[in-house]
């Protein structure tokens, strides 16, 4: 997973209105801000109001009093999964074979402040990054797998990840499942995640085995339908990769009872590349995925931008659905699981949720091949997503700072991807060069 914000530190000053739109203030400032304006919450709430509102303490803080003076449509935990709607049931005329155009034209139906729910599979593809498949797996193997992975999850482990400028534990557990010992090994030695090795590397379990040529021909058909009716000229995307998705590994996570979540973050293209397309397998307790749309900040503006602007959308994952995150998901848009104010227990998982993330790690983006900053270990990939003028390119930076008590070696470059995603680097399918001119501060990006 990727690091979510950050900020550089800087001492405490007066609370003033104008520093309720500085995003330079570290996370210890902004929560101190917010907490003085908010004494009655905790540092949790605030804290998730932070997160849900990108970093944003003016937007964080009028979120909050909305809370207090309990307005419902504010609610930031969710209650328990609702019934299958479609929004279609309201509108005149509305089929994606009608409208073949990019989700980033529909108009927004989510409001600044709002969540809107949806639960029919037309809905999602059309107003989301993301397609659905219900009932995707024959029941016996569901529950196979679910059973297996309930096991394996007895030994996850929370991971660490960087929150703005403090190195937390995201409560929920989780392990990364490879195909083979050698791959272990590589993993173990050669990868590197918020700049620090990973520990808890795992060899691929049978029923992960079986259930993976199945996601794979699933998320193939959705990418190719996805191509044909949603993106402009149903043409791929720029830097989509031309090769079929092939997932080569797997993220699993368990969330044990309905608080345990994971807030606003986009992953790591690092090892997948640019456009990467991720296969995600829910089992167990049905739970609510929520995605924002990342909304640039106009330079123009003077830092009144809004990024919650578009509010959020809440995609319902009952048990045995498969989630396809597309090709525009992690560059455009950020995710996170809610915690949730009640859940129906499951049958068989009890109050836990596994979800499998099948990810294809690209051959020409092993650790081996993507640039070394000064620390000496691999860099992380990027894409501007905030700044209007570099919007959407990539760059490569050192994350060795994600590390407690270590410092990043400030080393930045542009990537280099041609149309079809492939790194320079990459002589053999390497395409056209796209001009990239003068040098630029990574805070500027
Ligand atoms: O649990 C989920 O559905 C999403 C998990 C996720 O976002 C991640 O592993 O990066
Ligand atoms: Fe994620």
């Amino acid at each position: 997973m990727d690091a979510f914000l950050k900020g550089t530190k800087r001492k405490l000053s007066a609370v003033e209105e104008s520093s309720l739109d500085d995003d330079n203030e570290s996370t210890d400032v902004k929560l101190a801000i917010l907490s003085s304006l908010h004494s009655n919450a905790s540092q949790e709430v605030l804290l998730e109001a932070l997160l849900a509102h990108d970093g944003s303490v003016k937007a964080a803080s009028a979120s909050l009093a909305e809370d207090r003076s309990g307005s419902p449509k504010k609610q930031r935990t969710s209650a328990t999964i609702g019934h299958q709607t479609s929004l279609r049931l309201f509108a005149s005329k509305s089929s994606s074979e009608e409208r073949p155009v990019s989700p980033k034209k529909a108009r927004p139906l989510s409001k600044k402040g709002a969540t809107l729910h949806l639960y029919d599979p037309e809905d999602i593809a059309e107003h989301t990054p993301c397609s659905i498949i219900h009932n995707f797996l024959p029941q016996d193997v569901a529950n196979d797998l679910l059973k297996e992975l309930l096991e394996e999850a007895n030994t996850f482990e929370k991971i660490s990840f960087k929150l703005f400028d403090n190195v937390v534990q995201s409560d929920h557990t989780s392990t990364f499942y490879v195909g083979s010992e050698a791959e272990i090994n590589t993993q173990k030695h050669d990868y590197f995640y918020n700049g620090a090795r990973m520990t808890n590397v795992r060899r691929i379990t049978p029923q992960l085995l079986r259930v993976r040529p199945r996601v794979q021909e699933a998320v193939n058909k959705e990418i190719q339908t996805r191509i044909k009716t949603r993106y402009p000229g149903g043409q791929k995307l720029k830097h989509q990769s031309l090769d079929p998705w092939s997932p080569n590994c797997a993220f699993v996570n368990c969330y044990d009872g309905p608080q345990e979540n994971v807030g606003y973050h986009s992953d790591q293209m690092t090892y997948l590349g640019p456009r990467a397309i991720i296969g995600s397998l829910s089992l167990g307790v049905a739970r609510e995925f929520r995605v924002r749309r990342v909304m640039p900040k106009d330079p123009e503006s003077n830092g009144t931008d809004d990024p919650d602007s578009e509010g959020q959308i809440a995609i319902h994952l009952p048990h045995n659905s498969l989630l396809v995150m597309h090709a525009e998901m992690q560059e455009e848009w950020k995710h996170s699981i809610a915690p949730a104010q009640a859940i129906d227990p499951h049958p068989i998982a009890g109050r836990r949720r596994i979800n499998i993330t099948y990810r294809d790690y690209k051959k020409m983006f092993h650790a081996r091949h993507t640039p070394r900053c000064k620390c000496g270990i691999p860099s992380v990939l990027r894409v501007v997503q905030k700044k209007k003028e570099n919007l959407g390119k990539y760059f490569w930076m050192c994350h060795g700072g994600n590390v407690p008590g270590k410092d990043n070696c400030s080393f930045f470059q542009w990537a280099d991807f041609d149309d079809d995603g492939n790194p320079s680097w990459d002589k053999a399918r390497y395409k056209k060069a796209t001009p990239r001119s003068g040098s630029i501060s990574s805070s500027s990006v």
